[in-house]
């Protein structure tokens, strides 16, 4: 793991043994890092106006969370799909200009979505957590919360604002962090989608307890360079492992046209992420539904 991190906000008692701090004057060494160090900002900024004793205070009156994890594994016809709710990213730029996140929604649940994954990062994606809000009153499908998660406050935060799941990206996370967040997601009733890239965080992950869904992300966040084989070679070589474990399998990113599924799902994937192709076209809804057809 690659990933440092700023130099401790004195606020915070994180175990910053467990990252490289990078000198306080230090450039970020890839887009990852920058997004990182972004949301250590950010997150102090939300704990600034809501401290975590008032979150925790207000989720006591949090409706119950969707199974996210259920709904994946209902699907009649795997893989099901976990449609996506994407604005821009930092390598595509602004991909649907014309965006409703609430219209969008409603368009992929007709569409036949399983869940949705909602981005609510500002600053690289142009999402946000108000746009969460809103699709959680607009439609009836369990929630992914599409973030860079590296506080627990994150976790609840989410939860509050509707989600039903959330993201934990070990290319960002120590062991340590990512099975105590594991821990702190199953406690809030929700699910963790934990996302690997390559076998070493795949083995990382494996070693932890509870993980009952792995996302295996095409795209190499470092770089953002896109490949399909990511998923193939990954499970071929992992595989059974996942099925003895009964672990689900998402494979996310770049699956653009309906081969695209038929090769992942061949793999193994028990369901897909896609967000940019169903972004690209007018009635992402429709253009789930071709995908599945
Ligand atoms: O737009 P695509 O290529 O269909 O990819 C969707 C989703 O997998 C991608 O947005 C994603 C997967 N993991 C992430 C982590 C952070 C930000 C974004 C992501």
């Amino acid at each position: 793991m690659q990933i440092r991190r700023r130099p401790p906000n004195p606020a915070v008692n994180v175990a910053y043994m467990l990252y490289q701090i990078a000198a306080p004057d230090a450039d970020p060494q890839n887009i990852l890092e920058e997004i990182v160090w972004q949301k250590e900002k950010e997150v102090d900024q939300f704990r600034e106006k809501l401290p975590l004793h008032e979150v925790q205070r207000q989720l006591l009156n949090a409706p119950a969370r969707k199974d996210f994890l259920a709904a994946l594994t209902a699907v009649a016809k795997p893989p099901a799909v976990i449609a996506e709710v994407k604005k821009a990213s930092p390598s595509k730029g602004v991909i649907r200009a014309d965006f409703d996140p609430v219209a969008i929604a409603q368009s992929y649940q007709q569409g036949g979505a399983a869940c949705l994954s909602v981005l609510t990062d500002k600053k690289f994606f142009q999402g946000g957590f108000e746009n969460l809000k809103l699709i959680r009153a607009a439609v009836d499908l369990p929630l992914l919360c599409k973030d860079f998660i590296i506080y627990p406050y994150q976790i609840q935060w989410a939860k509050l604002h509707g989600a039903d799941a959330v993201l934990l990206i070990a290319a960002i996370l120590s062991d340590k962090d990512l099975q105590y967040f594991l821990k702190i997601t199953k406690k809030l009733g929700m699910t963790a989608l934990v996302e690997v890239h390559d076998q070493a965080e795949f083995d990382r992950v494996l070693a932890l307890d509870g993980v009952e869904l792995l996302g295996i992300n095409n795209r190499d966040l470092t770089t953002f360079n896109v490949d399909l084989q990511t998923t193939c070679e990954l499970l071929a070589a992992r595989g059974t492992q996942l099925s003895e474990r009964g672990i689900t399998v998402v494979s996310e990113s770049g699956i653009h046209q309906p081969e695209d599924l038929l090769k992942v799902a061949a793999s193994g994937a028990n369901a897909v992420l896609i967000g940019e192709s169903f972004m690209k076209q007018p009635d992402p809804g429709i253009a789930l539904k071709q995908m599945i057809q």
